[in-house]
């Protein structure tokens, strides 16, 4: 009997998938003819599947709405990104190209602030004005000085709905942290950044979906640095959502912003309505992508 479901989790060739209709977890295999076509089901895939026997099978990948290489996760909504404060440091350059990649790959991006009870409160007032910055741009932000302040939790959790949601950010920022106080069942590993900085690995391993205030939610490998080989010169300024605002109105289509006349964009930046920094990574960005193209 063919049925319809989720994969939640891949374990060495296995893959276990959340049947649709009665919420069942039925452990599967991919059927050989995936391998020979070069394709790897992933968590998060929809998928028909048989499971008649002990063993069921997955027999058709449905369309991707998107998918990420890392974590290798499909059909995500949308991602948190957790931000910290300190240890390590906030950084604009950073966030900005995290939520680049984010929106480069249709997903939708909310900022979780972590780790600013370790700021004096002169500094944390400082960044949440930064954040206000990325709050006027679109973005949903988190900020509260206690990171894990039931009410902000709360209001976290209730995104969770109906949709595959990833936490994302630097290694060490506080995903796992911040997950098992969104679930205390969860009991994910965590480490001092000592730890996971001066040995250069991380604590989250596994991926896999879990099932947390009515949506599948994942814990991901935190990265110390990332990189926007996919994403091109033309479509960089279209992922600042505040750029499209007022990009409609420049005389140029296809305007990069840079040295055009009449930029609507360079006029919102000299009127004060979008942040400076912002706009700087966003130079800084292009002659990074600018920079690959001429080394390949
Ligand atoms: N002071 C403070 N420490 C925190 C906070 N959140 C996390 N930490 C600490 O920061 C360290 C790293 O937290 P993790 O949750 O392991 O970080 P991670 O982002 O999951 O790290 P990776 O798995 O390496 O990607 C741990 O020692 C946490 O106790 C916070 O809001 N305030
Ligand atoms: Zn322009």
């Amino acid at each position: 009997m063919e049925r319809t479901g989720r994969i939640i989790k891949s374990i060495s060739g296995f893959y276990d998938v959340l049947d649709d209709e009665n919420s069942e977890l039925i452990r599967t295999r991919a059927r050989g003819n995936f391998r020979k076509r070069k394709i790897k089901p992933l968590v998060g895939d929809k998928v028909k599947f048989d499971a008649t026997g002990d063993l069921g099978y997955i027999l058709e990948i449905l369309p991707r709405d998107n998918s990420l290489v890392r974590p290798p996760i499909a059909n995500i909504d949308q991602a948190i990104v957790v931000t910290s404060a300190a240890e390590p440091n906030f950084s604009s350059n950073l966030l900005d190209k995290i939520l680049i990649n984010i929106e480069h790959n249709d997903i939708k991006p909310l900022i979780y602030l972590t780790k600013s009870d370790l700021l004096s409160d002169d500094k944390y007032l400082e960044l949440k004005e930064i954040l206000a910055g990325y709050h006027n741009a679109g973005y949903q932000v988190f900020d509260d000085q206690d990171s894990y302040n039931d009410m902000q939790v709360e209001k976290l959790k209730a995104t969770f709905a109906d949709k595959v949601t990833v936490f994302t950010g630097q290694s060490g920022a506080g995903k796992s942290t911040l997950l098992n106080h969104i679930d205390t069942e969860l009991g994910l590993a965590t480490a001092a950044i000592s730890q996971t900085l001066n040995r250069g690995k991380h604590t989250t391993r596994q991926v896999s979906l879990f099932d947390i205030a009515d949506g599948l939610v994942a814990d991901t490998p935190g990265f110390s640095s990332i990189d926007l080989m996919d994403v091109t010169a033309e479509e960089l300024p279209t992922l600042f959502p505040e750029f499209l605002q007022y990009s409609g109105g420049c005389q140029f289509r296809g305007c990069h912003h840079v040295n055009e006349p009449n930029c609507k964009v360079k006029e919102a930046l000299e009127a004060g309505e979008i942040m400076h920094s912002r706009y700087d990574n966003y130079l800084y960005f292009l002659n990074e992508i600018n920079s690959y193209k001429k080394r390949y």
